[in-house]
């Protein structure tokens, strides 16, 4: 079993909020995560959400912005915050940037060297992770959720999409939705997975994922501020929900008026997402 330390522990909304570390096997590295615990997971096993933070984050920006404990503890949800890249692997150039290296691993299983021994978060956020949560916490193993945030948001559907059945439900706020014609995207895409030419992007992108999708029915809610600065040069929602439709896969959109990109917006809408979620966990 992964040996995990405490880093903190702080009460809150009669529950947790703690944050522990471990040596991970995907990334070689060792990483943080936080962890929310419901007083529901003193007395038994209870659902699991994974938040994905966005460009450089850490496990603190969502767990100190966002107010999720309140709904977290309300509806009796675990919320696990993984950290958004390996860290202290001192891979040139991997802090030359803020959308690519350190605090921008895109959730994608790097293949190209110097990525690909270091950069697994896909694998890591949908394999090493839930199997260090449901062994060493109350959780309830076949009931989990994803949600994200912006580069987060994008994994989250990606986590959800490329692996059928895994998750009940997925949300994401401002996520970039299309990478591969988004610039934040093609420069992860280029570095991790190398050119377009030569790998397959549209594995990596939730656009051309759910053109495929096929499997069981699968929740997805996208949130999107209309004041958001990067909704027409990084984004598109249009185009996954023009491709949800086209597939026919359910997707509810909500465009909110006069909010941008941030955590005030977040937090705005959290407590609807966590809301969301419950449905699909408790059913
Ligand atoms: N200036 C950076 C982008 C920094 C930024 O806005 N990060 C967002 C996520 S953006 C998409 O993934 C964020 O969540 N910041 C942390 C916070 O606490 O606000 C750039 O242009 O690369």
């Amino acid at each position: 079993m992964t040996a995990l330390k405490e880093v903190s522990s702080n009460r809150s909304f009669g529950g947790y909020q703690k944050v522990f570390s471990h040596d991970s096997k995907e990334l070689g590295c060792q990483m943080n995560f936080a962890i929310y615990l419901p007083p529901q997971a003193e007395d038994g096993e209870v659902p699991v959400i994974y938040w994905l933070s966005g460009l450089t984050c850490t496990e603190q920006n969502f767990t100190t912005k966002s107010g999720v404990q309140r709904y977290a503890s309300e509806h009796g949800i675990i919320i696990v915050v993984p950290d958004t890249s390996p860290r202290g692997c001192k891979i040139p150039g991997d802090d030359d940037s803020s959308d690519f290296g350190i605090g921008a691993g895109f959730y994608v299983d790097a293949t190209q060297e110097p990525w690909n021994k270091n950069y697994r978060m896909f694998s890591y956020v949908t394999k090493e992770l839930p199997e260090i949560i449901n062994s060493n916490f109350a959780a309830l193993e076949e009931c989990q959720s994803i949600m994200g945030h912006s580069m987060g948001g994008h994994g989250a559907l990606i986590c959800a999409l490329k692996n059928p059945g895994k998750y009940r439900s997925v949300s994401a706020f401002s996520a970039i939705c299309n990478p591969i014609i988004s610039k934040w995207g093609q420069k992860a895409f280029s570095g991790y997975l190398g050119s377009a030419e030569s790998a397959n992007w549209a594995d990596w992108d939730a656009t051309e994922l759910v053109k495929g999708y096929s499997g069981p029915p699968l929740e997805i809610l996208l949130d999107q501020g209309k004041a958001d600065h990067n909704l027409t040069t990084e984004l598109f929602p249009d185009n996954f929900i023009s491709a949800c439709k086209e597939s026919q896969v359910p997707v509810i959109l909500h465009m909110r008026d006069g909010y941008d990109h941030s955590y005030y917006y977040i937090a705005s809408f959290i407590e609807e997402h966590i809301k969301h979620h419950a449905t699909y966990l408790k059913a």
